[in-house]
């Protein structure tokens, strides 16, 4: 069984409310992205695998704990999970990265798939799927159905916004998964917009509309 975790820690709280804000614009809002990212990586990467290296300090040699970074694999739901790929990669600069490309029907939002790369043998890797935002939870629910058909197994996902339906709907679906969550909000709206939320990421990160 995964586990849910909201991240609470006053850095991202703040730097959420500042992406809320309509003032800011799209420069501030990348970097928030970028940011907060990078700290929610922190907690999402606190059980990565470390192996013992041989290392010689100034003053002695020892085995010590190094990553085995090769092993990871970032995969950003395109558009918008592009926003948060710089911030995880900051900590982990070997770390493989794969796209899947979904947009989300406007009238029915169901996620459509436009585009599918990933790094080779990917069924051996810790995946971590990033999103800046969990809405109906369609989009992350199909992410992960197609990583598991390609045989992953160890798979987290990452948003900094999630709606309670959509987490229900993730946890739902996939229950085995880790999840990592900026800040739960109150609701969908009627267009299946989270309340309070930012409004459309994607169009936020890349100054579209
Ligand atoms: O949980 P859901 O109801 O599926 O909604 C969430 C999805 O909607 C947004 O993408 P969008 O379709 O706007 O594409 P974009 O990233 O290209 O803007 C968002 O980035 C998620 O991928
Ligand atoms: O509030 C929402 C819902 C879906 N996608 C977004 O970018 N924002
Ligand atoms: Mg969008």
């Amino acid at each position: 069984m995964g586990n849910v975790n909201i991240i609470n820690h006053p850095l991202v709280k703040h730097k959420i409310t500042l992406m809320r804000d309509e003032k800011t614009g799209t420069r501030e809002f990348r970097i928030l992205v970028e940011e907060v990212a990078m700290l929610m990586g922190y907690e999402a990467m606190r059980d990565l695998p470390t192996e013992d290296v041989e290392v010689k300090t100034p003053i002695t040699t020892r085995k010590l704990p190094m990553l085995c970074g090769k092993k990871l694999a970032i995969v950003p739901i395109l558009r918008a999970g592009l926003g948060m790929v710089s911030g995880l990669l900051a900590l982990v600069p070997s770390a493989k990265v794969g796209h899947i490309g979904l947009y989300r029907d406007e009238v029915t939002h169901e996620p459509h798939e436009y585009y599918c790369k990933l790094p080779d043998r990917i069924n051996e890797r810790l995946v971590i799927v990033c999103d800046p935002m969990l809405a109906t939870g369609g989009s992350a629910i199909q992410a992960v159905d197609f990583l598991k058909d390609k045989g992953c197994k160890n798979i987290k996902f990452m948003c900094i916004i999630a709606a309670p339906e959509g987490l229900d709907a993730l946890r739902t679906a996939h229950p085995d998964i880790d999840i990592y969550v900026g800040n739960l909000d109150e609701k969908l709206n009627e267009d299946a917009y989270i309340v309070p939320g930012l409004g459309d990421a994607g169009d936020r990160i890349f100054g579209t509309k």
